[in-house]
């Protein structure tokens, strides 16, 4: 793992959380888009070399929306930086970590990404990237 490469943020509104993180980081937002397969609209924000992700559910299946029905707001996952994905799919599989997706999906921001389940991570939602080619 290289770096953090973003931290995704579950927020009701992102207009208004645009807004608010506008004012909070002093930069605006560089990007928005829509990744139906996660049933999500995200907004990215650069700070030095680690982004912030928003997220706001697109439908009530989403992994957000029910995040945010059972916890409210908050921080949703960290997401590191890896250079070849199914080789960390395998070291991690071999520790005893558990991979929810084991073909790696496109994300946002030309990602190819792999969560792995928070019961086997402390808690925490932990997703991979790799930059797509
Ligand atoms: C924009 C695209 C992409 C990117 O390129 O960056 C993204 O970031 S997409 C982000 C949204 N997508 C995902 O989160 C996909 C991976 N998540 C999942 O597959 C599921 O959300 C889950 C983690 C498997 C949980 O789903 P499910 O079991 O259906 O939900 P429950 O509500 O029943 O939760 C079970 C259990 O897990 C706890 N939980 C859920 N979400 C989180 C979380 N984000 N962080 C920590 N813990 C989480 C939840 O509280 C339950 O715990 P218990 O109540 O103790 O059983
Ligand atoms: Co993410």
């Amino acid at each position: 793992m290289r770096k953090i490469e973003h931290l995704g943020i579950a927020v009701r509104d992102l207009e208004k959380a645009n807004d608010l993180f506008k004012k909070l980081l002093g930069t605006s937002s560089y990007k928005e888009e829509l990744v139906e397969g996660e049933g999500v609209k995200t907004s990215f924000f650069m700070i030095g070399e680690t982004k912030i992700e928003l997220l706001e559910a697109t439908s009530e299946g989403s992994p957000i929306a029910k995040f945010i029905s059972k916890r409210s707001e908050g921080i949703h996952h960290i997401a590191f930086d890896v250079e070849d994905i199914n080789a960390e799919i395998d070291r991690l599989k071999s520790e005893g970590f558990e991979i929810l997706n084991e073909v790696p999906k496109v994300g946002a921001d030309n990602k190819l990404i792999v969560f792995l389940h928070p019961r086997s991570t402390n808690g925490v939602l932990v997703e991979l990237c790799q930059e797509r080619g």
